[in-house]
């Protein structure tokens, strides 16, 4: 995950760049930065912190920040720790003079390249892969735009990047297109930014979302180049519509909560002929999945969890107890709705099952009769290496038990998955999925089928 935001030609940069990172909290949630340059006097200036956008930047760090070109990132870590030195953005001072850079995804390549980068004199300063991709274009030759697409070949991986070098901002798309880069123009300026939200929310206009492969180089107001450096089969991350990004961002054309009714939908018809009371949501990421089914099945749509908006998302805390402590604090159950019924508890997935546990316990001790969990994301049965932390199979419940297992484990009566073609079928590009392929996306945490040919 993590969300990248940059803006240039505007003298309000870093403040533009912390209104879109707020928008993009949900991607990140340990640590945030900004990076701005005035780029007349040739000064950069930096700030970055653990924890959320609005606790980082205080009023007083924010106005500090002056400049006409910023970049920010709120980090979800995946490679390295969670922690201050590997807060991104990261600046360096090389043979391209002063390069800021920004990174979603994750290098699944890493530690060959730190082997061989060491091996011949690298000092790093972070012990993330983002760093390595600057190290590997400072081993190319000519300038940083002509060096950009030789290293990136020797990447495998995924990422979405937004670099800065002076006035000049570019943005790159990794050749499978896994991880998201939009291009929006607020008056006289570009944005490159993870969602289409973050620009819309600024008043802004989303010109495109970047194609796979795609370098595109931005200097005052104008686009001075954009070309594909690399071109692969099309795999965008579908975790994207199913969880992470924003209901109301595009994804591949689609508004994410049109593709999550669709999903929901998708499962009312898999599980027709269930008797339940009521059609229930596990908010947030489950509201849109569990309308859907509502619609689609006629069982009445009823809110008996209530989320707490003050915390965080549980899925991306980087340790199973802060996860853990998480679930319990952040749903409230409305025990009217609840008691005596038989209940479809539609959620987004389940990967680990901190989440379904713990609900599925809340829900009977507030005597609800029968609860069906349905999910609107298949089982996932193999770890992500694009930029998501599920590293180990062990972790993810579906690859130790089958649905009747899960369903005794948690204290649910039945557990559903979307079959993966339904889910397929409900999200947009999918020419190809009519024909049995994940057209357009990439489902490998779904498959063990991985874009980038990695096998585990
Ligand atoms: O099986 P698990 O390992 O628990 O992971 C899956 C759960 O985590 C996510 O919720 P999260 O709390 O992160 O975010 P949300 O509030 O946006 O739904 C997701 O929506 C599922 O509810
Ligand atoms: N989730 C992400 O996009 C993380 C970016 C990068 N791999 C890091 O760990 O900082
Ligand atoms: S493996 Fe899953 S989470 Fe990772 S990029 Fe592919 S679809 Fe997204
Ligand atoms: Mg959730």
């Amino acid at each position: 995950m993590c969300g990248v935001f940059g803006v240039e030609n505007n003298k309000d940069a870093a403040n533009i760049v912390f209104q879109g990172l707020l928008s993009l909290q949900h991607r990140g949630q340990e640590s945030a930065g900004i990076i701005s340059s005035d780029t007349k006097n040739n000064i950069t200036r930096v700030h970055r912190g653990m924890g959320n956008v609005s606790y980082v930047f205080k009023p007083e760090y924010l106005a500090g920040l002056n400049g006409d070109i910023a970049v920010g990132h709120v980090r979800y870590a995946t490679g390295g720790k969670s922690s201050l030195e590997n807060t991104q953005p990261f600046w360096f001072d090389c043979k391209h003079g002063r390069v800021i850079l920004a990174h979603n995804g994750n290098i699944a390549n890493d530690k060959q390249l730190a082997f061989m980068l060491q091996k011949t004199g690298a000092i790093f300063a972070h012990s993330s892969d983002s760093e390595h991709i600057m190290h590997m274009i400072e081993r190319e030759k000519g300038d940083l735009e002509t060096a950009l697409p030789k290293a990136l070949k020797k990447l495998n991986g995924a990422y979405a990047l937004i670099l800065l070098q002076g006035s000049k901002m570019i943005g790159v798309r990794d050749p499978h297109g896994i991880r998201s880069l939009v291009l929006g123009k607020l008056g006289k300026s570009y944005i490159l930014t993870s969602e289409t939200i973050a620009v819309e929310l600024l008043g802004g206009k989303v010109i495109k979302e970047l194609a796979p492969g795609e370098i595109i180089t931005i200097q005052k107001g104008k686009i001075k180049k954009s070309y594909i450096f690399d071109k692969k089969d099309k795999a965008v991350c579908v975790f994207e519509q199913v969880y992470f990004s924003m209901p109301a961002s595009r994804v591949q054309g689609q508004e994410v909560a049109v593709s999550r009714m669709a999903m929901g939908a998708q499962l009312a018809r898999q599980m027709k002929g269930i008797k339940a009371d009521i059609a229930m949501p596990v908010p947030d990421s489950g509201m849109f999945a569990a309308l859907g089914f509502a619609k689609e099945s006629g069982i009445d749509f009823e809110q008996g969890l209530v989320r707490n908006h003050y915390m965080g998302r549980s899925f991306i805390m980087p340790t199973q107890e802060l996860r853990e402590h998480l679930v319990k604090m952040k749903l409230f159950p409305i025990k009217t709705s609840i008691m005596g019924k038989k209940i479809v508890l539609v959620d987004d997935s389940l990967v680990r099952g901190t989440t379904s546990k713990k609900i599925v316990k809340l829900l009977k001790d507030c005597g609800a009769k029968e609860v069906h969990l349905a999910l609107s994301a298949p089982k996932v049965i193999s770890p992500c290496f694009y930029g998501i932390d599920t590293p180990t199979k062990k972790e993810l419940m579906s690859t130790r038990m089958n649905e009747k297992d899960i369903a005794e484990f948690i204290g649910a009566e039945s557990v559903t998955f979307i079959k993966i073609n339904n889910m397929l079928a409900a999200v947009a590009g999918n020419e190809q999925n009519k024909k049995g392929k994940c057209g357009g996306y990439c489902a490998a945490c779904f498959t063990g089928k991985y874009p980038t040919g990695l096998k585990v």
